[in-house]
């Protein structure tokens, strides 16, 4: 008997979208909404879409919708229905009354998740910080939605047991959070002074999740990143260091992926891990090619990479995946100073992305020709170190060198 009680409910769900004329990709977005429900662990019953010139203000849809999902919720025998968009504490409110199921939103679902994933402690501070603030704004009235404890989806993580405390509480503990994630921001950039101080390039890479970012990070170092065939396989950013054929030595980072209507909260919350993009030199844009939703999924990168404020940084583009693309059509806007297409897991291209990762890199280095003092033979070691030594020589004069270094290692050999 025990047994049974233990083991949770599945939750069952109807997806419900708003068509607008400025959101009319709807039918995509709840393709991606159901990916996002099963991945949280739920089912997917059914889904309703309704054309409207914008959401209803009280009830997301309209009215008479109401009834047609009513209808489907009892014919089906749903638990609960998932809107695709953020929903205000009065809908939450009112569909519950009218609809006498648990209503959750895209937001609720994309928290979830990100709190079953999050393993490290900094992941479990910012995801525990989005899901009390986003659940602070919707404590009046509770909602049994929002109160509801125990299986099923948008009450799960670090935050679950918090559900019911008071608002003076919530406060306290958000505050006390954010001096934590404080001291993870202030180690995040101790970090990257000692990459920086190392005069070694560091390059983010980004994309949408499911794109290969950690598959990518993985085949070319030895990172033993997660990489999984679900949404949000990675949260916390890695960093790695690949040298190069040339010998040049590039830091890599991995980063959580992008998706649209990304939660505030979450972009709020995972600022200092979002960020690492903002601190590489340059960025790594990996693309799911094959996704038939594509043009999309890099049009939200572009957008969340803005909002981060990256912007003016160089990017490569990868057109990855291209042993699953079927059709050949051409992608019309995109940004990239380079494009190279690849299966990372094949290996198609990795060659060329290595070189392209080398031109980079050389552009961004002097090159030197000097005759140094055999007394001043430390600064070789220096060069040795951080550049790329063309050619040495040991002559009568001194050591003759030819080399590629890094601007501020060139500083301290002395421009001449
Ligand atoms: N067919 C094919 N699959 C690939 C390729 N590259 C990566 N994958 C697969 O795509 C899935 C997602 O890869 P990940 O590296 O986890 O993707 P990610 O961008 O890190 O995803 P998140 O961490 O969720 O944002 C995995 O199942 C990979 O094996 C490729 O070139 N071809
Ligand atoms: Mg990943």
């Amino acid at each position: 008997m025990e047994l049974y009680e233990l083991k949770e409910e599945q939750e069952k769900v109807i997806l419900v979208g708003v068509q607008t004329r400025e959101n009319d990709d709807t039918k995509d977005s709840l393709e991606e909404l159901k990916e996002l429900v099963k991945t949280a662990g739920a089912e997917v019953l059914g889904t309703v879409i309704q054309a409207r010139e914008a959401v209803h203000p009280g009830y997301y849809v309209g009215t008479g919708k109401l009834d047609e999902i009513r209808m489907m919720l009892d014919g089906y025998g749903a638990t609960g229905i998932v809107c695709d968009d953020e929903l205000s504490p009065s809908q939450i409110n009112n569909l519950e009354r009218e609809l006498q199921c648990k209503i959750m939103d895209r937001t609720m679902v994309i928290l979830d998740i990100f709190a079953a994933r999050a393993n490290t402690s900094e992941g479990k501070i910012q995801v525990e910080l989005a899901q009390l603030r986003y659940r602070a704004a919707r404590l009046t009235g509770l909602g049994n939605s929002m109160s509801r404890l125990g299986g099923g989806i948008g009450t799960r993580g670090p935050g679950e047991k918090k559900l019911e405390m008071d608002r003076r509480l919530i406060k306290l503990r958000i505050s006390q959070l954010k001096k934590e994630l404080e001291q993870v921001k202030r180690h995040r950039q101790v970090l990257r002074e000692g990459r920086s101080r190392e005069n070694i390039m560091t390059a983010a890479i980004v994309g949408y999740t499911n794109a290969g970012k950690s598959t990518l990070l993985n085949t070319l170092t030895d990172a033993k990143v997660l990489e999984e065939d679900k949404l949000f396989a990675t949260l916390d950013p890695t960093t790695r260091i690949l040298e190069l054929p040339g010998k040049q030595k590039l830091y890599l980072t991995d980063t959580v992926g992008f998706i649209r209507k990304l939660p505030h909260h979450l972009i709020e919350a995972f600022k200092s891990t979002l960020e690492e993009a903002k601190y590489a030199d340059f960025i790594i844009h990996v693309v799911d090619i094959s996704n038939p939703q594509r043009e999309k999924q890099m049009f939200v990168v572009y957008e969340t990479l803005q909002e981060l404020g990256v912007e003016d940084k160089k990017i490569v583009t990868l057109f990855n995946k291209q042993d699953k693309l079927q059709d050949a059509e051409t992608i019309r806007d995109f940004k990239a100073d380079y494009i190279v297409k690849t299966a990372i897991k094949t290996g198609q291209g990795l060659e060329e992305l290595k070189e392209v990762l080398e031109k980079i890199l050389t552009e961004n280095q002097i090159y030197l020709e000097r005759i140094l003092d055999y007394q001043e033979a430390g600064q070789i070691q220096l060069i040795r170190k951080y550049g790329q030594l063309i050619s040495e020589e040991y002559t009568d004069r001194g050591i003759e060198i030819k080399a590629r270094v890094p601007q501020n290692i060139y500083g301290k050999i002395g421009g001449r």
